[in-house]
């Protein structure tokens, strides 16, 4: 399994209690397999996808990326794991706002890797299979909100990442731009044999998806 989480609990200190937000979720996603991660808001989808992202420790349970544990290592090596084999994807595509697209997917090379002839390849390959090689020099005010998520898709796979984690990716697009920009992520995800585990309110992109994990909302139970 290229992400596995076992047992995950989360829980938070509201005043003097500790309320329980995630409640022993276990989840594995496979290679090129995308599992649609849904459930009523406040069910925990974007906290356990920051436990899977390594941006938030579990209170509890085990976090296993590309086979290895990584539940206890320490920030500085959670941050370079993070760079090199997870990309993720939010609702808003969070570009920099001075950057051309062709550098909004350089500069992850630039940071994990090296911006080497091969690399600034894989970013013209990346951005014409997102249906963008006519607009590599726009800068984000000059694209659409749908073509905005589709440079964050092909930054987030720039390092061809073991999982690829994307919260809500469609959620501030009109339905055929949301349609579009789901179809593709599912289709470029599956052809990199990523694993994805995609957070959607959407019926239809978790229909896309090959399954579907629905968190229930914990009972908030008082530790
Ligand atoms: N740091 C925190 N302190 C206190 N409560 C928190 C904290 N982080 C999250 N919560 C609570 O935990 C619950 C789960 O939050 P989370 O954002 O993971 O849910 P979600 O399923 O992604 O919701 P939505 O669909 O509305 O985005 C919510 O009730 C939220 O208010």
């Amino acid at each position: 399994m290229s992400l596995q989480l076992n047992g995950i609990t989360v829980t938070v200190r509201d005043g003097r209690t500790d309320l329980i937000i995630v409640d022993g979720v276990d989840l594995a996603v496979a290679a090129g397999e995308t599992v649609a991660l849904t459930g009523p808001s406040g069910s925990g989808k974007s906290t356990l996808l920051s436990v899977a992202g390594l941006l938030l420790r579990p209170t509890a349970g085990r976090v296993t990326v590309a086979g290895v544990d990584v539940t206890d290592l320490k920030d500085r090596a959670r941050t370079r794991l993070r760079g090199t084999t997870i990309g993720v994807v939010y609702q808003a595509a969070n570009l920099l706002p001075s950057l051309t697209a062709r550098q909004q997917v350089e500069v992850v090379a630039h940071v994990n890797g090296r911006l080497d002839r091969t690399a600034r390849g894989r970013v013209v390959e990346l951005l014409t299979r997102v249906g963008l090689e006519d607009r590599l020099d726009a800068r984000p005010g000059e694209l659409s909100g749908g073509e905005r998520q589709r440079v964050a898709l092909a930054r987030a796979l720039m390092m061809e990442p073991t999982v690829l984690l994307a919260d809500e990716p469609t959620a501030a697009l009109d339905p055929a731009r949301a349609a579009e920009v789901n179809a593709l992520l599912l289709e470029e995800a599956g052809r990199w044999g990523t694993a994805t585990l995609l957070v959607t309110h959407d019926g239809a992109d978790a229909a896309g998806a090959d399954r579907e994990i629905r968190l229930e909302r914990p009972a908030s139970i008082v530790v």
